[in-house]
């Protein structure tokens, strides 16, 4: 394992790119180039995901959408609260607090503000 000396680091107060590296910084934030090269790589993995993620919030955008239609072309409303709580509550028991939060952001992005 490569470890950054106190000399390297010390050349850390010059500033730029050059500076960086020789001060054994880059993106990551890592100070050896094996920390570095996890990182990398567990980045790329997170923006694998996050695309995912994005693709599913969008498809349950569109599911949402059709859900409220059908109920607004029958003479119902946009909202539906009992059904709200049921899906704050499932990601409450999933994830915690973070969840109802998650879930709230959720339900804005598919219905809009309330
Ligand atoms: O399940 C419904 O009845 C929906 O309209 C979908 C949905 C949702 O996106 O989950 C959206 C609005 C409602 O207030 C409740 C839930």
């Amino acid at each position: 394992m490569t470890v950054i000396t106190d000399a390297s680091a010390d050349r850390s107060s010059a500033s730029g790119p050059e500076a960086d590296r020789t001060a054994g910084l880059d993106a990551t934030g890592a100070r050896t180039p094996e920390a570095a090269g996890v990182i990398t790589d567990a980045r790329r993995r997170i923006d694998e995901l996050d695309d995912r993620i994005i693709g599913l919030i969008q498809e349950r955008m569109a599911v949402s959408a059709v859900i409220q239609q059908a109920r607004i072309a029958s003479g119902g409303r946009r909202v539906n609260l009992s059904r709200e709580n049921e899906i704050l509550s499932h990601y409450r028991d999933a994830l915690g607090k973070s969840g109802t939060t998650l879930a709230m952001t959720l339900l804005e992005l598919c219905r809009g503000k309330i």
